[in-house]
């Protein structure tokens, strides 16, 4: 299949180009920019050289359409809005990575990202790409609201255990912890070296926009599950997301019912790994791989179930899942170009 990447030159676009790379049913990607169209992308990455020695094209939505059977937005939010419906109608299928589509409801996307929604019958057409939890669907799909970040770490992380134990309504708490590259590549001050290095912080407090994309997904486990409490703050690591999960089952549960479940829930999952009991994941056991890893504990003093979840930012957050779903929608095994094991240490 061909494939087209929009907004190459960032850092969920660059971590496509190594995964379609290595694709053995992807033929040819063509890499799109709007600011640097005629100059190659190994400026940008000279980690790509002889990897590709493509040149950046302009967005040219028709002749994209023209060459490509599917294309990633890897841009802002905002943009996917304007593009995606223009390769709809013309019958190319798009993995948008960026937050646009991700709402069926437009108001909550006007909430909480301030931007003008896309229409609705582009957000009827866009399937929630969270591969474990929608896979048939994702199977149809012509259009991939691939997930963000924090919510695709959270979401796996909760989803077993709301699906199959009553829990306290309010008492979903995540901490939730992101390296820098979740900024993406574009430079600020909140990301530069000094203000980043030797630095612990917390961020968007109570206003985060993945709060109501995590409540969506959540409400479908569990209808009765009340407001999420949600922080997110910035650790001096490159890539990585880690996601504690603090929650209060109605009924004291034991540590072992809850790995069955888990283990139940993911067997036929092969991105998923439920740790060992006493084993809770870290951020570099999933560096550059497209897993998820996930320790669960039951504590019978407090009486309170802590989860972790851990996933790399720009695979299994983005690029990965994105390449996940591409692999489902075109019915290929689901693992092609996405199995090499994390980078350690
Ligand atoms: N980084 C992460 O871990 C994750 C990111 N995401 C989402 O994925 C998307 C991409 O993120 P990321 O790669 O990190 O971001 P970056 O900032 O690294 O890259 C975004 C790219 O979009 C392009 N762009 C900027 N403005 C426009 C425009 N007006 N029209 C077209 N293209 C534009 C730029 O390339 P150029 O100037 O060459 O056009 C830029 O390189 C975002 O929506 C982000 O929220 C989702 C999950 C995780
Ligand atoms: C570290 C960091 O700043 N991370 C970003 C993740 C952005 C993202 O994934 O946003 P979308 O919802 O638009 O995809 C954040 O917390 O906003």
């Amino acid at each position: 299949m061909k494939a087209a990447i929009i907004g190459a030159t960032g850092y969920g676009g660059a971590e496509l180009i190594r995964l379609l790379h290595q694709h053995k049913y992807v033929e040819e990607f063509t890499l799109h920019s709007s600011s640097q169209s005629g100059v190659a992308i190994s400026e940008s990455y000279p980690q790509l050289t002889n990897i590709t020695n493509q040149s950046l094209q302009s967005i040219n939505i028709e002749q994209i359409s023209k060459n490509a059977d599917v294309v990633f937005m890897a841009t802002p939010s905002g943009i996917s809005t304007e593009i995606t419906p223009a390769f709809i109608e013309n019958g190319v299928k798009v993995i948008d990575l960026s937050g646009d589509l991700r709402f069926k409801d437009p108001n909550v996307y006007e909430k909480w990202y301030k931007k003008t929604s896309a229409a609705n019958e582009v957000l009827e057409k866009a399937v929630y790409g969270l591969t474990e939890l929608n896979r048939e669907k994702v199977k149809n799909a012509s259009l991939i609201a691939n997930p963000g970040c924090y919510p695709t770490a959270t979401i796996l992380g909760l989803y077993p255990l709301l699906k199959n134990i009553a829990v306290e309504a309010n008492s979903v708490i995540i901490d939730a912890k992101s390296g820098v590259s979740g900024a993406g590549r574009k430079a600020s001050l909140g990301t530069s070296y000094c203000e980043v290095n030797e630095n612990f912080k917390i961020y968007k407090v109570n206003e985060h926009q993945h709060i109501p994309e995590i409540e969506v997904a959540l409400k479908t486990a569990n209808n009765q599950l009340g407001p999420i409490k949600f922080n997110t703050h910035l650790v001096p690591m490159t890539r990585g997301i880690m996601s504690t999960i603090y929650c209060q089952p109605l009924a004291s549960v034991s540590e072992k019912l809850l790995r069955n479940l888990y283990q139940q829930y993911y067997e036929n999952d092969r991105f998923v790994r439920v740790r060992k009991e006493g084993e809770y994941p870290a951020t570099k056991e999933v560096y550059g791989s497209n897993f998820c890893d996930i320790g669960i504990t039951f504590d019978e003093r407090t009486g309170w179930i802590t989860i972790v979840s851990v996933i790399d930012n720009l695979m299994k957050g983005a690029a990965g899942q994105a390449v996940q779903n591409l692999n489902v929608m075109h019915g290929i095994d689901e693992g092609t170009g996405l199995l090499g094991a994390p980078i350690f240490p």
